[in-house]
């Protein structure tokens, strides 16, 4: 459990520490005040990723050097600091070098937001960021070989573009490379989604209130044959393109309602339940998984739903996992849901006493 969250430096605060509730840890307030950098805080010093950037950088508070978060986590005190040009790691005060060693003592995440409607309408990249965040919290070596494959893929890329006669010997052993590299993920991102789609279709089915089946499938952006094969068999089409033709670059995840898929056939509504319920299935597969539930970080999510929707999904969040939501009204914490916490007011970067949950301005 976590019980303690401090920023220095980090976004627009200067200093902030909360202390976070076993169960349920709201942080309230307008816009702009400083509540999903908070959630962000604790989404990197746990994952070591922000959901809003893949530029390290962007943390530090502007005219400032460096940024520091720490967190106590059961009976260890992480700690994550960058500057400029290094990021440093520590677990109760020991340097780790390799972010795997960091990442085992730390805790699992699923992050909610109202971005989520894009798995469902927006394009596949945005799926194939949703099984990364949870297949690299399931497998030790996942972010290491995405990152690998990455780089492989930008170098062939680049290869494919640089001469007016392309290097094919060359091309052909980055294929090799990024075949072993993506066979791993593609591995990992297939036993996931068969993982998430009983729980889909489950969370589905209490959020809508419906009889709607709710399927996730995914889709190999490669022919799970061998990539090298097929790369050389796409000689003229990447000679034409100047790009990769196939690879997990390439995957997604098809959702469909009732067979149908959900971006071209299924209503906004059902399409809304869909994302929340992609969510709530990270949960419980990394619950299931692990033994233990994720941290939820929910960042204002209830403002946005419809009465309904929103009380569905109150009573579908599981119960026993640690909860911080930010939100900008407590208007829908009502009598039948006032769920075990506290509360902080966030303004202007600054945090207010801790009040009960459902505590006016
Ligand atoms: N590196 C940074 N240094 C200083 N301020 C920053 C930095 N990055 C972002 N900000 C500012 O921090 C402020 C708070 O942003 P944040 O997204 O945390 O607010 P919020 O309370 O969650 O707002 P909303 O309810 O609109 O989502 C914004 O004014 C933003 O411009």
């Amino acid at each position: 459990m976590l019980s303690q969250l401090l920023v220095r430096d980090f976004r627009c605060f200067a200093e902030a520490k909360l202390a976070l509730h076993p169960a349920t840890t709201l942080l309230v307030g307008n816009n702009a005040q400083g509540k999903t950098s908070l959630l962000e805080a604790l989404c990197v010093v746990l994952r070591l990723q922000s959901p809003r950037t893949s530029t390290r950088t962007d943390l530090i508070r502007f005219g400032t050097r460096s940024c520091l978060v720490e967190a106590s986590l059961g009976d260890h005190q992480l700690r994550f600091a960058q500057s400029a040009t290094t990021r440093r790691l520590a677990v109760d005060n020991v340097v780790c070098t390799r972010s795997p060693d960091y990442l085992q003592s730390s805790a699992r995440v699923v992050w909610m937001d109202h971005s989520d409607m894009l798995l469902v309408r927006g394009g596949a990249e945005h799926r194939r960021r949703y099984l990364d965040f949870a297949a690299a919290q399931l497998n030790p070596g996942y972010l290491h070989a995405l990152r690998h494959y990455e780089r492989l893929l930008r170098s062939r890329n680049h290869l494919l573009k640089r001469d007016a006669v392309i290097n094919w010997r060359q091309a052909d052993a980055y294929a090799v490379a990024l075949e072993e590299h993506g066979h791993f993920i593609s591995q990992c991102r297939a036993q996931l989604a068969e993982s998430l789609t009983p729980h889909v279709n489950t969370a589905h089915a209490a959020l809508s209130g419906g009889h709607e089946i709710a399927q996730i499938q995914y889709q190999p952006g490669f022919d799970p044959n061998g990539l090298a094969q097929q790369l050389r068999d796409a000689r003229a089409d990447e000679e034409r393109t100047r790009t990769t033709a196939a690879g997990i670059h390439r995957d997604d995840l098809q959702l469909l309602v009732n067979d149908r898929p959900a971006s071209a056939f299924a209503s906004e509504g059902q399409q809304r339940s869909l994302s929340l319920a992609l969510k709530l299935a990270q949960v419980t597969t990394l619950t299931q998984a692990t033994g233990s539930p994720p941290l939820l970080l929910i960042d204002d999510v209830f403002g946005e739903l419809d009465h309904t929707r929103r009380r569905a999904l109150l009573n579908a969040l599981p119960q026993d996992t640690q909860k911080v939501i930010t939100t900008t009204s407590v208007d829908w914490i009502t009598g039948d849901f006032s769920p075990d916490g506290w509360q902080y007011h966030v303004d202007k970067a600054a945090l207010g006493p801790l009040v009960p949950v459902g505590s006016r301005l």
